[in-house]
């Protein structure tokens, strides 16, 4: 996942995107960048690393400027290199600057076809790029030399025609404003956010609601599913909806695992919709595994703390942070290899003996994915001197790869992958394994917002909403982006052209 923002302002906005970058860091800790317009001049500072290694004083001097965007990435397609970081630029028609969260399905057909048709040529293997030239493609069929709304609008209409997947999107043409858009399904999370000052108003739009409320704007709404939302330079805000056939149809694993639990996407709470999934996780425990001997419910810090709690109230039990977690180490699920996310859960995480010792635990967390944390940190639960230890999931058995912007890209990786609750529960050698049921995670998540009838679910249901995901393409991703092939294209990412920044 990655996280992005962009901001029209009345003063320089280097300060509050680097803010809103670090209140989206979760979502990426790969690569960060921010571009802003000064004087009709793109300046920019990216690099691999997270928000706070990646600038510093002489970069955050250099950002001038009253409008900007910025990106932290978590990459799903090509390298990690960092020419492969963003915003991405394109110098035609205008200018145009690019952050992407999201992943697209059709990225090598459409790069084709921009390549023949329009003789665009792409110099990364990112999708993101491949997205900004779709786009600058459909804007450069305006001949015209002022941009007015309507050609904005025709254009994102264009791309939703031409890219399939997932996208949620900001970008800036220079000298004329801010354009951010959603896909169709509304995959990905985007918020919009205003500040009024004395010179008028400020916008802002993010990934999440918490960078709008932790920069000092007021969230105003979501942006809709195939919306676009056009801020010209001087603050006026117009929107329209851009898709022929929008769907709403937002990703549950945001809710799961993605997203800050202070934020709120498409009217539901994630922190709400934890405490649910932690009731009715809770209450299966109590209906089915009655027998279950459990003295004390532990947490995996740290997204599983909300879910782990309300499950401990369900069972009338005591709840206790047997783990704590080291601050200053990044999440480990979306750390490129496999190798530094096996090395990360010891380092991460430490048990206090006296919660385990002679007692049967139940160790929560919000999901199993790899079963790298799972794994581990059930001996860990031994070593400390657990007798029994159990083991519930929040989210249902992992069985499918995702293609819609989560590093999921290989099946065999899945540790739910072709096996059963008990065939996992042998593997990661538990006493027993409890997986929340879907339909109960989405009662979870829906409760507050039942206007939201459908959510991408596909890493449980094996069903992609796009309809373009086939075993073909499954094998394809496989092939490109599981472990050891990153690992290998890594290895050679010195000979990827910088073309895109200077290094320091
Ligand atoms: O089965 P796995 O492949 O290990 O993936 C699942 C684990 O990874 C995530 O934690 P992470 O450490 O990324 O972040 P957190 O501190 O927010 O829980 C998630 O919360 C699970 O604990
Ligand atoms: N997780 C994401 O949203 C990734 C965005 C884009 N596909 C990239 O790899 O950079
Ligand atoms: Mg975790």
């Amino acid at each position: 996942m990655c996280g992005i923002v962009g901001i029209v302002g009345k003063q320089p906005v280097n300060q509050a995107l680097y803010d809103g970058l670090t209140m989206l860091q979760h979502r990426g800790q790969d690569a960060a960048g921010i571009m802003t317009v000064e004087n009709n001049t793109l300046r920019l500072r990216k690099a691999n690393g997270l928000v706070r290694d990646v600038f510093h004083t002489r970069h955050m001097h250099r950002l001038a400027g009253q409008i900007g965007i910025g990106h932290v990435r978590y990459p799903t397609a090509g390298s990690s290199s960092s020419a492969e970081a963003q915003p991405f630029y394109v110098n035609s028609p205008f200018g145009i600057a690019m952050a992407h969260n999201g992943n697209l399905t059709n990225a090598e057909e459409v790069q084709n076809t921009l390549y023949r048709n329009a003789r665009r040529h792409i110099n990364t293997t990112s999708d993101s790029e491949i997205l900004l030239n779709v786009f600058a493609n459909e804007l450069d069929k305006h001949p015209e030399m002022q941009l007015t709304d309507d050609h904005i609008f025709n254009t994102v209409t264009q791309v939703h025609r031409l890219v399939k997947g997932a996208y949620a999107v900001v970008a800036m043409v220079i000298g004329h404003g801010l354009v951010a858009f959603r896909d169709p399904w509304g995959i990905r999370p985007l918020a919009l956010g205003k500040r009024e000052t004395e010179d008028g108003p400020e916008y802002m739009v993010a990934s999440e609601s918490v960078a709008i409320d932790g920069t000092g704007f007021t969230f105003v709404r979501d942006v809709e599913p195939g919306e676009a939302i056009y801020i010209t330079n001087d603050g006026q805000l117009y929107s329209r909806q851009c898709a022929d056939q929008p769907q709403h149809c937002p990703c549950i694993f945001e809710y799961v695992y993605f997203a800050r639990p202070d934020s709120s996407i498409d009217d539901i709470s994630v922190y709400a919709s934890r405490v649910n999934m932690g009731k009715k996780l809770g209450e299966k425990i109590r209906r089915d595994y009655a027998d279950l001997d459990i003295d004390v419910v532990i947490p995996i810090p740290e997204t599983s703390c909300d879910i782990a709690l309300e499950i401990a109230n369900v069972l009338d039990l005591p709840y206790r942070q047997g783990f704590v977690k080291n601050r200053y180490i990044g999440r480990t699920f979306i750390m490129p290899g496999q190798t530094q996310r096996r090395k990360s859960v010891r380092r991460k995480l430490n048990a206090i003996s006296a919660e385990f010792k002679g007692k049967n635990v139940l160790l929560v967390d919000d999901s199993i994915v790899r079963g790298t944390t799972s794994e581990q940190i059930i001996e860990m639960a031994r070593d400390a001197g657990a007798k029994k230890v159990y083991f519930a999931s929040a989210a249902p058995e992992i069985r499918f790869p995702n293609v819609y912007g989560i590093d999921m890209p290989s099946a065999n990786e899945l540790i739910g992958h072709g096996r059963e609750a008990n065939e996992i529960c042998d593997l990661i050698k538990a006493d027993g394994l409890i997986y929340q049921d879907l339909e109960d995670l989405i009662a979870a998540v829906q409760e507050q917002n039942p206007n939201v009838q459908q959510f991408e679910t596909s890493v449980f249901s094996g069903q992609y909403i796009t309809g373009d995901v086939n075993q073909e393409y499954l094998d394809r991703l496989d092939a490109a982006r599981n472990d050891t092939a990153k690992a290998e294209r890594d290895q050679h990412e010195d000979a990827n052209l910088e073309v895109h920044n200077d290094n320091d």
